[in-house]
C-alpha cells in the first residue's frame, strides 16, 4: 500500500475533533494527537536550535566591502524573531509540520561571497529583492507547476537524498566524520572522528545518542527523539562538569551564569533593496547572476524540503500534491524576504523539521510550539548554548533512516527513472546540497528519457528548468563569458 493511500485510509476512519483547534489543524484527522504534535514541535526546535548560534557566528566574522561587521548580540535576536514568526505564519496558514529559520547554505554565500562586493544593507536588499521574486514566481503559479511537473519518482528520490543529505549533516556535525586538511596532501576528504578515529568525552555522548535512539525508534517508543536529546545533553552536562572539556564545538552544555538577555532589535530593516544594483565596482551582470543563484537555490531546496517532509509524514494525496503547497510556497517565499530585511540573511524551510515528524508532528500546530520556543529564545539566550550538537545530532541520523525508507517506492528495474532517481540521492549529501541533488537528476531525467526517444514524455517545465540548472552548473564559465568575472 502507496503512503497516500495509507494516508486516505487514515482520514476515512479518523477520530472526531475534540474541539475547534484540532478541527482547524486537522490533528484528529491526520490521525495525530497534541501529545505528539507537542512533543514534535520540541524535538524540531532542540535539533534547530543550533541556527541561533551558528547564523550570528556565519555572519559576525564577515566583513563588507567597507569592513563593517554585524553584532553577534543583534544578529541572534534577528535570527529567532525571523525563526519564530515565520514558523508561527506557516503552522497557521500552511498547516504543515515545517519550520523555518536562516538557510545555512545561503547564509555562507551572503557572508563570503556578497557581503564582500558592498555593503551588509546592499547584500541584505539582495535577499529582500530573491524573496520577492520568489513570491512572483508563486503567485503567478510557476513554482507550484514546476513541482508538480515532476515525476513522482524522483519526488521520492528527493526525499531519499535529504535523508542521506540529513544524516551526513549529524555526523559532520558531532564530529563523528571530519574533513581531512589539505595540508595532510592526501585526496581522501573526510575521516572517521576528529583524527582517523573517535575519541572524546563528547564522541561518546554522541555515539551513546545514536544508541539510545535508535533503540527507542526501534522499540517504538513515544517521543524517542526528544528523550534521546534530553538525556543526552542531561549527561553532556554531567561529563562537562567533571571534565573542563574544550571540544564540544559551537556550545558547552554548562549551566549559565543567568538565564535571561535582552533581546536587541537594532538590524531589523537595515536593508536598501536595489543598492546592489548601485554597489561600486559591481556590474549589474554580476548582481543579476548573483539574484539567480540564490532564487534557483532557494527555489529547490524549498521544493525538496516541502516535498520531503510531507511525504514523510504521509501528508501526500493520492497524485503526490503536498496540502497548502500555494499557500506554504508563499510562506517560505515571505520567509526570504523577512530573513533580508532583519539581516539574518534568507529564512527558509528546514529539513530538521524532520525530526518532528519523527517524533509524531503531522500539522501546523507543532510550528506553534517550535515558533514559540524560538519567541522565548530572544529572552534566554544564555540557555541556548546548554545543548551540545553531539546530542542533537543522533536525531539527524534517526531521521535520515525514517526518510531513506522511501527509497522502497522506486522502481530500480526502470533505468530512465532509477538513473536519475539515483543521481538525485548521491549528489545530495556527496555536494552538501538539496539543490545540487535535484539539478543532477533533472538532468540526468531529460537527458535518459531523450536518448530513449522518449523526449515527448519530459514535461517543458522540465526542459526549462534543467536549462537553467545547465546555466547554474556552468555558472562560472558563463560569467567570464559575459565578462562579469
Ligand atoms: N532545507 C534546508 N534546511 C536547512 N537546515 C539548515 N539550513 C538549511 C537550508 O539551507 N535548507
Amino acid at each position: 500500500m502507496s503512503e497516500s493511500q495509507k494516508v486516505a485510509d487514515r482520514s476515512d476512519a479518523a477520530p472526531p475533533a475534540v474541539n475547534s483547534v484540532d478541527r482547524f489543524f486537522k490533528i484528529s484527522e491526520r490521525g495525530s494527537t497534541f501529545g505528539r504534535e507537542i512533543r514534535g514541535g520540541f524535538a524540531t526546535f532542540f535539533t534547530m536550535a543550533y541556527i541561533l548560534v551558528l547564523n550570528p557566528i556565519i555572519l559576525g566574522s564577515a566583513k563588507d566591502k567597507f569592513g563593517h561587521q554585524l553584532d553577534a548580540v543583534q544578529l541572534t535576536t534577528a535570527t529567532a524573531l525571523v525563526a519564530a514568526v515565520m514558523t508561527i505564519i506557516m503552522g497557521v496558514g500552511g498547516n504543515l509540520p515545517l519550520a523555518l529559520a536562516a538557510g545555512l547554505g545561503l547564509n555562507a554565500v551572503v557572508a563570503f561571497q556578497i557581503a564582500p562586493l558592498m555593503s551588509w544593507d546592499d547584500a541584505m536588499g539582495l535577499i529582500v529583492l530573491e524573496g520577492l521574486l520568489i513570491c512572483v514566481l508563486v503567485v503567478t503559479g510557476l513554482r507550484e507547476a514546476v513541482m508538480h511537473a515532476i515525476p513522482q519518482p524522483l519526488k521520492q528520490a528527493i526525499s531519499v537524498g535529504i535523508g542521506l543529505f540529513i544524516a551526513f549533516i549529524g555526523f559532520v556535525d558531532a564530529g563523528f566524520v571530519s574533513r581531512i586538511p589539505d595540508a595532510a596532501n592526501t585526496t581522501v576528504p573526510v575521516q572517521l572522528g576528529g583524527t582517523g578515529t573517535l575519541t572524546g568525552w563528547p564522541m561518546l555522548v554522541f555515539c551513546l545518542g545514536v544508541l539510545l535512539t535508535i533503540g527507542l525508534l526501534a522499540r517504538k517508543v513515544k517521543g524517542a527523539i526528544l528523550i534521546s536529546i534530553v538525556t543526552m545533553t542531561a549527561l553532556a552536562i554531567v561529563i562537562n562538569s567533571m571534565a573542563d572539556i574544550k571540544s564540544w564545538g559551537l556550545t558547552t552544555p554548562s549551566w549559565p551564569d543567568r538565564l535571561v538577555d535582552a533581546p536587541d532589535f537594532g538590524l531589523i530593516g537595515d536593508f536598501d533593496l536595489f543598492g546592489a544594483f548601485g554597489a561600486p565596482g559591481v556590474g549589474v551582470i554580476t548582481v543579476v547572476l548573483l539574484v539567480f543563484t540564490l532564487i534557483l537555490s532557494d527555489f529547490f531546496d524549498t521544493m525538496g524540503t516541502v516535498v520531503g517532509i510531507s511525504a514523510e509524514a504521509g501528508l501526500l494525496d493520492e497524485e503526490g500534491k503536498v496540502p497548502n503547497l500555494g499557500r506554504v510556497l508563499l510562506i517560505d517565499g515571505a520567509a526570504a524576504v523577512a530573513g533580508g530585511a532583519a539581516s539574518a540573511s534568507s529564512a527558509t524551510s528546514y529539513i530538521e523539521s524532520a525530526a518532528g515528524v519523527g517524533e509524531g508532528s503531522r500539522t501546523g500546530f507543532s510550528n506553534l510550539v517550535t515558533g514559540s520556543l524560538f519567541g522565548l529564545a530572544l529572552f534566554l539566550t544564555p540557555l541556548l548554548t546548554i545543548v551540545p550538537l553531539q546530542a542533537a545530532a543522533p536525531a539527524l541520523v534517526a531521521v535520515g533512516f525514517l526518510m531513506m525508507t522511501q527509497v522502497k517506492h522506486i522502481d530500480w528495474d526502470r533505468y530512465d527513472i532509477a538513473i536519475p532517481a539515483f543521481l538525485t540521492i548521491a549528489v545530495m549529501p556527496f555536494t552538501y546540497s538539496i539543490t545540487n541533488g535535484i539539478g543532477a537528476g533533472f538532468l540526468a531525467y531529460v537527458v535518459i528519457k531523450t536518448v530513449l526517444g522518449k523526449a515527448k514524455e519530459i514535461h517543458w517545465l522540465l526542459w526549462g528548468t534543467s536549462a537553467l540548472f545547465l546555466v547554474y552548473f556552468a555558472i562560472d564559465p558563463v560569467q567570464q563569458l559575459l565578462g562579469a568575472k
